[in-house]
């Protein structure tokens, strides 16, 4: 029998199979199986995230108890104060995700570990903070974040707000494994056990509404700005409407995709990275000539933006919006003169050069991570102890970014906030976000940022991602579209490659990145999405000007899809 089919003749025997899932596992075609039990599902960029279903390759009760009590013996381990201090529990709109978390909850407790559940939706920064708050030995965020429907998952938190980092997560992860059936883990817990659990209430989220206007750099800048908001069915409408009202911004909500909804049903995706999640938005927006849309994923950690420039809406990519917030940001700390001494901005290996050209205007020093909000929480956490450098910032090119670190994840409501103010500001001199953006393209050199995501899903897709990556490394290319390649940098071998030598590459731990530094100042870079069955390429082309920057984009992309067959 193979290994699929043992997996699966084993939960459809189980006599604790959830009864839901009966049907589902009877009904399964060939490929299904394989794709729900081929292997175990596993902990990525952030967290571990898969489709909902039966399966070990599922996310579903016995997956994420497996999971809950694989974290239940971590803390154990860390001794009678970690299960007193206990675990923050928050969850998003998606199907099961109220039932998961309340469950994780009954599950921590019949291992004697306290929990913080929120009483209903919340955003993730919000789970982060609210580890902080209640000084938790951890986290849990039931979420899939900015995935489609189908997809939930799991998050994990340090006691400082932080996803846990490799170390911490792989200490978890032989927990987890070592737990041989996960269908024979329950959650019943006894009455005494189950007061252990404790439903969070509003003192936590008016400490953060408190934290979350402490941001702000011009509050009493003129809010003579309309701007269209969604939170895409998911957990940013009361939080972001809130604090909008505090704030005193007009506030337009895209009504239809407030209603908190796990199928999403008015909004083709919920991904700000996809047009389709400003469809809607930008419907109001035209309607209300607002001079901003403002979009958030589903659990708010994410960003998108539009802006109304030249009487058209103008849909920034993540690099872009993260570079017009740093650059509000030092030159407000500069000129109120609040910049502080050894200023520093984290944002990753992929994010665009821009952001770092801005920051180093302003004198501030940037520090470069891998894919995953993680890393910058671990360097913020690093410099909080040892003040070598002070935060400033962090993004990602993935829309997301931390104003202020009393969270220690991306926080949509703070970003949001920090644009809105942004936008209000540069409108007084005149100007919308997108002529500043444009202002930064001429001092610092115009780049073209791009990101193409190849879809390849199940086992074969997999193997297939796995497969471009080994045959870039095996025959690494000379020159991208006539560009010779300067230099290149392999994360998982940790090595440099220049003037045909080999240097280490250090201060990353392992992982699956390439990146090609061109003759021309631009770069381009390859890894697998660690939160969806992707191959991402990403492009940072700098070009004379706009044209030539797109055209040598394309001209790249092309020769990187020749190449890879991709
Ligand atoms: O490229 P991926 O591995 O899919 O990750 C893309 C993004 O996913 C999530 O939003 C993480 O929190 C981010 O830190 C990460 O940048």
């Amino acid at each position: 029998m193979s290994l699929v089919e043992e997996r699966y003749e084993k939960w459809v025997h189980h006599p604790n199979l959830d009864p839901r899932y009966k049907d589902v596992l009877a009904n399964m075609s060939e490929e299904e199986k394989n794709d729900a039990f081929y292997t175990t599902i596993e902990f990525g960029t952030a967290g571990m995230r898969g489709l909902l279903g039966p399966g070990t390759n599922r996310i579903n009760i016995h997956t994420i108890r497996k999971a809950t009590q694989g974290y239940a013996n971590y803390i154990k381990k860390n001794g009678e104060e970690a299960c007193k201090a206990g675990v923050a529990i928050g969850y998003d709109n998606r199907h099961m995700s109220r039932e998961l978390a309340f469950d994780c909850a009954d599950l921590l407790a019949k291992n004697n570990i306290a929990s913080f559940v929120y009483d209903s939706l919340r955003p993730t920064p919000m789970l982060s903070f609210a580890v902080r708050y209640n000084h938790c030995f951890g986290g849990i965020m039931i979420t899939a974040s900015h995935n489609p429907k189908e997809y939930n998952g799991y998050k994990l938190y340090d006691n400082k707000g932080c996803q846990l980092v490799p170390a911490l997560a792989d200490a978890v992860i032989t927990e987890v494994n070592a737990i041989e059936d996960e269908l024979a883990i329950d959650a019943n817990c006894t009455e005494e056990q189950k007061k252990l659990v404790t439903v969070m209430g509003d003192d936590v989220d008016q400490d953060y509404y408190k934290h979350v206007l402490s941001i702000q750099l011009n509050p009493d800048v003129k809010k003579d700005i309309k701007i269209v908001f969604s939170p895409e069915h998911g957990t940013a409408n009361i939080p972001v409407r809130d604090i909008f009202k505090m704030t005193g911004y007009t506030c337009i909500p895209v009504e239809e995709q407030c209603t908190p909804d796990p199928d999403f049903s008015c909004t083709p995706t919920p991904n700000p990275e996809q047009p389709g999640a400003y469809e809607l938005a930008l419907k109001y927006a035209k309607e209300n000539d607002a001079d901003l849309i403002l979009v958030c994923d589903p659990d708010a950690d994410r960003m998108g933006v539009g802006v109304k420039h030249n009487g058209e809406y103008v849909v920034m990519t993540g690099n872009q919006s993260g570079s017009v917030e740093i650059e509000y940001i030092c030159s407000q700390l500069v000129a109120q003169h609040k910049m502080p001494e050894h200023p520093v901005m984290f944002n990753t290996v992929v994010t665009s050069d821009l952001g770092e050209k801005v920051a180093a205007d302003y004198g501030v020093e940037t520090e470069k991570t891998l894919t995953g909000f993680k890393f910058i929480g671990e360097k913020v956490a690093k410099y909080e102890v040892t003040h070598e450098k002070n935060y400033v910032f962090g993004y990602e090119e993935s829309y997301g970014s931390l104003v202020k670190p009393f969270v220690r994840d991306k926080d949509a409501p703070q970003a949001l906030l920090i644009l809105a103010e942004a936008c209000a500001f540069y409108k007084q001199q005149g100007k919308d976000l997108v002529d500043v953006l444009e202002e930064l393209y001429q001092r610092h050199g115009t780049y073209e940022e791009s990101q193409v995501a190849l879809t390849l899903s199940g086992e074969e897709g997999a193997k297939r991602i796995q497969k471009i990556l080994s045959d870039l490394r095996a025959e690494a290319p000379k020159e991208i579209a006539g560009v010779k390649v300067v230099k290149s940098e392999d994360f998982q071998t940790q090595k440099i490659y220049e003037n045909g030598e080999e240097k280490p590459l250090e201060g990353f731990t392992k992982s699956n990145v390439l990146k090609y530094f061109l003759e021309d100042g631009s770069w381009v870079a390859v890894r697998p999405s660690g939160t969806e069955p992707k191959c991402k390429f990403y492009y940072c082309i700098k070009g004379t000007d706009k044209a030539d920057a797109h055209k040598k984009t394309e001209m790249a992309q092309k020769a990187m899809s020749e190449l890879t067959g991709a």
